[in-house]
């Protein structure tokens, strides 16, 4: 099979600033923040954390997972114990009196009708800007060395893969200022913890999400690869976590992220190092672990890995559509991951030969093409022509869903699987309002009817890489119509779209309600309109 090269024209980064070869790690005390608590709240406030989730004092299971402590968290769990004795003790007022709840700074904000959607989406990049000085002792917000965007709603801290998405909008609004303070606080993250966690929360700390960091990086590659080099320390800090464990497996093992083909091949899944329910969503975990007849703990795991997924939840980590407490997250090898490691494996091989380090060019570049092949073994289904997912504790590949366009945009796949790719596309995928999420409807927010930036993306990135100007245009101007009239009806940005139909409709399903700002929406749209300006 030819491979066609993943590259990305080197657009429009007006980056000023010379090159820095190396970027030290600093110690947080030299930047003057305070060191990390990397207590949870559900390891912090013990039984007062069960009470208040379990009796749904907040409608929302991560508003009190980001309360900030009025005064010392051991003060409010001595008070607690002796409240709690009275008669009269009410644990709303108790928590009202010892916590801030954490305020969505957007809402305050009114859009202007008058305003494009562009002029819109720029307009609020300040709007979902958070800066260091706002960090407050004790809170789960981890403290960062830079300012920083968030989705917005309930999404107040910065998202790993959001993040790439909208950094696409920063450069095209020459935001040149937040893309770096974006990619510096990443790489900082990987310096600080060993990797970049799924958003800046302690109760994050324990997973990642897609990484897409390589991706970030890409977009300092203009002139070369000067602006990147700073970053491929980290980048390959960033490989050792993922592949963490790899040298000790035996065929059919598995160890956190990596898992040892019969072959004697490694490929990867998503993984969270805990296994308890998620802070921020722990009666929705109580209650899905109990209608499992599998050990808790098993489930626990499954739902936090396929939160570290970004697609958060789908049919594609489900033995049984539509349930969710068949998880299996971990027993799954998917598409996408893989295809971002091996981006990741290029972008090592390409930064260190252009610093003329061919021996390490040359390994990573043989990493990628080691996985690439895995992929076509285990994640191609040659007789149908889709790319899916591998369940590797029972040998079967799973359905397809819009996943299936990473290993097109990264590059990975050859001229007939990106064409064979763009017809199932077409054909199962391709719907009124965009790209649906999947062929299944579970009530889950990443399946069908809902169609999300990031995978329209993709999409139209990859298909017009390969050259396939038409489907690409097709997807791009299918979305800016869904966006734009919900725009013109709502005057917002959502964070996804149903887009089964020609009527824009909101976005639904999952575990919490639909959320406006919104990040990657914006970001990607933003880029969109710059690419295709008449739709
Ligand atoms: O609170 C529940 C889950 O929410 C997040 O997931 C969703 O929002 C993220 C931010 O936009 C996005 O990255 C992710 O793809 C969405 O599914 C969070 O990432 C999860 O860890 C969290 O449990």
């Amino acid at each position: 099979m030819t491979n066609i090269p993943g590259e990305f024209e080197n657009w429009y980064l007006d980056y000023e600033a010379g090159p820095e070869a190396v970027m030290e790690p600093q110690p947080e005390h030299i930047r003057g923040l305070p060191v990390s608590d990397i207590l949870t709240p559900s390891d912090r406030y013990q039984e007062l954390f069960v009470a208040v989730q379990t009796s749904r004092i907040f409608s929302d299971s991560k508003t009190f997972a980001d309360c900030a402590p009025k005064i010392d968290p051991e003060r409010i769990m001595f008070r607690y114990y002796l409240a709690r004795e009275r008669d009269d003790f009410n644990l709303h007022n108790f928590v009202l009196e010892n916590f801030d709840l954490p305020q969505v700074n957007e809402s305050h904000y009114v859009s202007d009708p008058e305003k494009t959607m562009a002029e819109h989406i720029d307009a609020l990049w300040p709007v979902l800007t958070r800066h260091p000085k706002q960090h407050c002792e004790y809170s789960s917000l981890l403290p960062l060395p830079k300012p920083y965007v968030v989705p917005g709603g309930r999404f107040g801290e910065t998202y790993y893969w959001d993040s790439y998405f909208s950094m696409l909008g920063f450069a095209a609004a020459g935001r040149c200022d937040l893309l770096r303070n974006m990619a510096d606080n990443f790489a900082w993250m990987i310096d600080r913890y060993g990797h970049i966690p799924n958003g800046n929360r302690t109760y994050y700390l324990s997973r990642s999400q897609p990484p897409v960091f390589a991706m970030m990086v890409e977009l300092f590659e203009k002139n070369g690869v000067n602006e990147a080099q700073r970053y491929l320390r980290h980048l390959k800090s960033e490989y050792a976590f993922w592949m963490d464990g790899q040298e000790n497996l035996e065929p059919n093992q598995a160890y956190r992220h990596v898992v040892m083909l019969p072959d004697g091949v490694v490929l990867n899944r998503y993984w969270d190092d805990r296994d308890t329910p998620r802070d921020e969503s722990y009666i929705e975990d109580v209650e899905t672990a109990r209608d499992s007849s599998r050990p808790s703990s098993e489930v626990y795991r499954d739902l936090r890995a396929g939160a570290a997924s970004g697609w958060d939840y789908t049919s594609r980590w489900l033995s049984e559509p539509g349930r969710l407490a068949s998880i299996q997250t971990t027993s799954i090898i998917p598409i996408d991951l893989n295809a971002f490691l091996y981006k990741l494996e290029m972008a090592i091989a390409r930064l260190s030969a252009a610093r003329g380090d061919e021996a390490t060019a040359e390994r990573y570049q043989q990493l990628a093409y080691r996985r690439q092949e895995a992929v076509n073994h285990y994640l191609w289904d040659n007789d149908t022509g889709l790319y899916r997912d591998y369940n590797w504790r029972d040998g079967e590949q799973a359905t397809f869903s819009a996943a299936a366009v990473t290993p097109v945009y990264v590059g990975m796949a050859s001229l007939d699987q990106a064409n064979r790719t763009a017809k199932a596309v077409r054909d199962y995928l391709l719907a009124p309002g965009g790209l649906l999420s999947s062929m299944e409807q579970t009530g889950e927010q990443w399946d069908s009817p809902n169609g999300w930036a990031p995978l329209q993306w993709m999409a139209v990135k990859g298909f017009s890489i390969y050259g396939d100007e038409n489907l690409a245009h097709e997807i791009a101007s299918r979305w800016l119509r869904t966006v734009s009239s919900t725009y013109q009806q709502h005057h917002k940005m959502v964070e996804k779209y149903n887009v089964s139909g020609d009527a824009a409709l909101l976005g639904a399903g999952g575990e919490y309600p639909l959320q406006d700002g919104f990040g990657w929406t914006n970001g990607v749209t933003r880029r969109l309109l710059e690419m295709y300006p008449e739709g």
